[in-house]
């Protein structure tokens, strides 16, 4: 029987309450976008399967609530990633400023060499704007980051960034995927997904089915 995909892994969506990172997650996974705003409560995670490079790729993608109150769960969260979106909302100039303190806990909780992108998300908001895209390229800069204005009502970028950071993670992880190449037999999983589905049943939890 074919495989169904040659790896695993784990990717992250972190910004403050309201930024939008659950819809990107079901317009990226389910092509579905709903306008009401229902906070996640800790997290929440879809998974998904992509081919990039004649490389099938399982995404597992954690979605965290913004939320202050939520904090010291979602942390827990950081050390498995593989790849980390910080979102902010263009039409939010303090979403935008705190991108800042969410760049400074993934130093501090995910691993070394994590794989990060910046989103700027509802790019379809134009009249509402409060931050700029210059303003969101040199923020990626400094950071050293790729960056995307996205938007998950429009379906704007969406494929896109999730590809880009799946590659960006895949790159990482070169030396890994060169020896399961040779091996041809088994999966490569860089989350221990079947570990952490056990786990994760008690400690996801969510408010929201993804319907938004
Ligand atoms: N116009 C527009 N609205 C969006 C977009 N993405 C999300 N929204 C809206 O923004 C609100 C918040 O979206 P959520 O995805 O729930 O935000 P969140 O970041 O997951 O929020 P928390 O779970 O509280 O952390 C909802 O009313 C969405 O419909 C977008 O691209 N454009």
């Amino acid at each position: 029987m074919a495989k169904q995909y040659d790896v695993l892994f784990r990717l992250l969506l972190i910004g403050d309450s309201g930024v939008g990172k659950t819809c990107l997650l079901c317009r990226f996974t389910d092509n579905e976008f709903h306008p009401s705003h229902i906070s996640t409560i800790g997290v929440d995670f879809k998974m998904k399967t992509i081919e990039v490079d004649g490389i099938k790729v399982r995404i597992q993608i954690w979605d965290t609530a913004g939320q202050e109150r939520y904090q010291t769960i979602t942390k827990q969260y950081y050390r498995r990633a593989q790849g980390i979106f910080l979102v902010y909302d263009i039409t939010s100039e303090r979403s935008y400023q705190h991108i800042m303190k969410w760049a400074s806990d993934v130093d501090e909780y995910a691993p070394d060499g994590v794989q990060k992108i910046l989103i700027g998300n509802k790019a379809d908001e134009e009249q509402k704007r409060q931050v700029g895209k210059n303003q969101g390229m040199k923020l990626a800069e400094e950071y050293g980051m790729d960056f995307f204005e996205t938007s998950a009502c429009t379906n704007y970028n969406i494929k896109e960034s999730f590809t880009r950071l799946t590659e960006l993670v895949l790159m990482a992880h070169k030396r890994e995927l060169e020896g399961l190449r040779m091996s041809s037999a088994d999966e490569l999983n860089l989350a221990e997904l079947e570990d952490d589905g056990s786990k994760s049943d008690g400690m996801a939890n969510s408010s929201k089915s993804c319907w938004c």
